[in-house]
């Protein structure tokens, strides 16, 4: 086992699904894999493998924000040889065109976290989606019949924040789409292990309308978004 994961060798696949929701993993675990079994009960973050299509793929749930799913992708990486990794995670939305319950695909993320300028000297790295799997995630999704939203979203390093309106007024002008509280960190550390990766976000709440969603949904329902990471993972 790593500190934080309780599983041997060889238990997690080289594709993994990543909500911050442990919950999530559970239900995703039970509604869409087949010969499911449980790897992982650390700290109360699921870890399950199974099969998707007879294709093997895990599920790990990772927490909120960078230092945390910063812990899990660097363990599921150097410990478990992870290949591919894709967030399937909650946002709210920054534009106005973008509803709830909307899937967006994070080609790109901005953040005001200090890992990346600490890691890079100063120097603001871009940290981006893997193309082939955002290629797969979008035509997974077209064949559902949806319209995915691509683009940035920003990586926030809190969830209550002072004053937030005049910041996420301000990316919203600069077209981010949505905020979030991992994708950086995913994106960055899959670049420096040279690994895949993407996040997939279904919006929870709207910053701007107020709308929202029940935690029940944000635990079970926004199976579109698992669809879509699942086609993706396996064709990756
Ligand atoms: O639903 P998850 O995947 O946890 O994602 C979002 O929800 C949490 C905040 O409520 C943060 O982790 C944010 O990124
Ligand atoms: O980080 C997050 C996640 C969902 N909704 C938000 O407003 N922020």
């Amino acid at each position: 086992m790593s500190v934080h994961i309780g599983a041997k060798k060889g238990d997690i696949a080289d594709k993994i699904l990543l909500p911050g929701d442990p919950l999530r993993a559970k239900h995703i675990a039970e509604n869409f894999l087949e010969n499911v079994y449980c790897y992982n009960e650390v700290r109360g973050m699921y870890g399950y493998t199974g099969t998707y299509k007879g294709k093997k793929v895990s599920v790990q749930g990772t927490g909120m924000g960078v230092p945390s799913i910063s812990i899990y992708v660097n363990e599921l990486i150097q410990e478990y040889d992870v290949q591919t990794l894709i967030r399937v995670g909650t946002c709210g939305a920054l534009q106005k065109d973008v509803r709830v319950r909307d899937v967006i695909l994070a080609s790109t993320s901005t953040t005001d976290s200090q890992m990346n300028r600490m890691v890079f000297g100063g120097i603001d790295f871009a940290p981006a989606a893997d193309f082939e799997l955002l290629k797969h995630a979008y035509e997974a999704g077209n064949e559902k019949g949806l319209k995915l939203r691509v683009g940035n979203v920003f990586t926030s390093d809190s969830f209550y924040r002072d004053n937030a309106m005049e910041l996420f007024e301000l990316l919203a002008k600069y077209n981010v789409l949505a905020v979030e509280m991992e994708t950086t960190a995913l994106y960055t550390l899959a670049a420096k292990f040279n690994r895949k990766a993407l996040s997939v976000l279904t919006v929870s709440d709207h910053v701007i309308t107020g709308e929202e969603t029940t935690a029940q949904e944000r635990q079970t329902t926004f199976n579109d978004m698992i669809e879509i990471a699942l086609e993706a993972a396996i064709q990756s």
